[in-house]
């Protein structure tokens, strides 16, 4: 099996991959992938039993077709290896390396996949890898890491360990993020590959997640790294968009039909121009729609 490129993500759920518990029910609260994670939820000492549960649960667990992403240990940990070995082997569809700083990193990472994926029969290119852009130096070298491989799925930017690189703590409105946030987006975007926004920890704080979302929706992230089920439900309700939005984009696309059969590519719908890059954004959010139910093949709403 290929990892497949173009899926939905608007939610990464992170789950600690020493918690049978967690790890067994993640795939009902429907993340559209579960990340299960073997690096900063473990300690030390239950590392190698974190990976032999992660790797059982890959071949057992039924986690209701979710894409499944592993956080292996960083390369500078005694870790690294067994983790890459035993996720090849257990067929993960995406490995997330954290604390990634260059191009060099994530080529280390593809060659590793690819001998354990020799030494085990399975096809080159079944899984694909992504970035965890968490210090000043990965996001300085983000353009690089975006283009290092065609296997990358995507970056991430990791708000927590970024912060303490940059001497910093996280703040409500997101200040201290805005650089790293704009970078990781600008090189997702340009390497073609999905940008993901970091978790947000304060499970309490209901209104500050949403502004979050919001923001990072606006600027134009593909999804979120979230550590909590209850947090599947408001970033879908943020991304997924509105019967309005969908109406509007049909809108869209049935006024420009109308123009190209007069030979133009330009048109005014509701005292608004839609050309070209119109066209395209009401493209996506139909994409967007379709992907996540709300319409069916004809087009026709049923989201609730
Ligand atoms: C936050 C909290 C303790 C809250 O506990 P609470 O007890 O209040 O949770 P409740 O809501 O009451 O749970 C209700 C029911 O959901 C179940 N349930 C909860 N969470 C679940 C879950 N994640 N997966 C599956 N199931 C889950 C639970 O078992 C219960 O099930 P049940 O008993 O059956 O009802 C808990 O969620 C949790 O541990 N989260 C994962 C934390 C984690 O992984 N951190 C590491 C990743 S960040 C990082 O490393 C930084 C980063 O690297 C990130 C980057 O790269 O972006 C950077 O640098 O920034
Ligand atoms: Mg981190």
């Amino acid at each position: 099996m290929t990892y497949v490129k173009n899926r939905l993500r608007r939610t990464m759920m992170f789950v600690p991959g020493n918690n049978p518990a967690m790890i067994k029910d993640a795939g009902i609260y429907g993340a559209d992938s579960i990340m299960l994670d073997l690096e900063d939820s473990v300690s030390l000492t239950e590392k190698d039993a974190a990976r032999m549960l992660v790797y059982e649960a890959i071949k057992t667990v039924d986690f209701g077709g979710a894409e499944i992403v592993v956080r292996v240990n960083g390369q500078d940990t005694p870790f690294y290896d067994e983790d890459v070995k035993a996720m090849v082997k257990a067929g993960v569809d995406v490995i997330r390396l954290p604390k990634t700083e260059s191009a060099t990193m994530i080529q280390k990472l593809v060659k590793d996949i690819e001998h354990w994926e020799d030494e085990f029969g399975i096809e080159k290119g079944s899984i694909g890898v992504m970035a965890a852009i968490e210090s000043a130096k990965g996001v300085l070298h983000a353009p690089e890491i975006a283009e290092a491989t065609p296997l990358m799925m995507g970056l991430a930017v990791s708000g927590e360990d970024y912060t303490a690189d940059m001497h910093t703590h996280r703040y409500p409105d997101g200040r201290e993020l805005e650089f790293a946030r704009n970078m990781v987006l600008q090189a997702a975007r340009a390497a073609d590959v999905y940008a993901f926004d970091t978790v947000f920890s304060n499970m309490k704080d209901t209104e500050g997640f949403y502004r979050e979302t919001n923001y990072i929706h606006e600027l134009g992230y593909d999804g979120k790294s979230l550590v909590n089920p209850r947090q599947i439900a408001m970033v879908n309700k943020v991304f997924n968009p509105t019967k309005e939005e969908i109406e509007n984009a049909q809108a869209v696309q049935n006024a420009i039909r109308e123009a190209k059969a007069k030979g133009s590519g330009v048109i005014s719908m509701n005292g608004k121009m839609v050309d070209k890059p119109v066209v395209e954004k009401a493209n996506r959010v139909l994409e967007t729609a379709k992907a996540s139910n709300l319409i069916d093949e004809e087009g026709n709403y049923i989201g609730e």
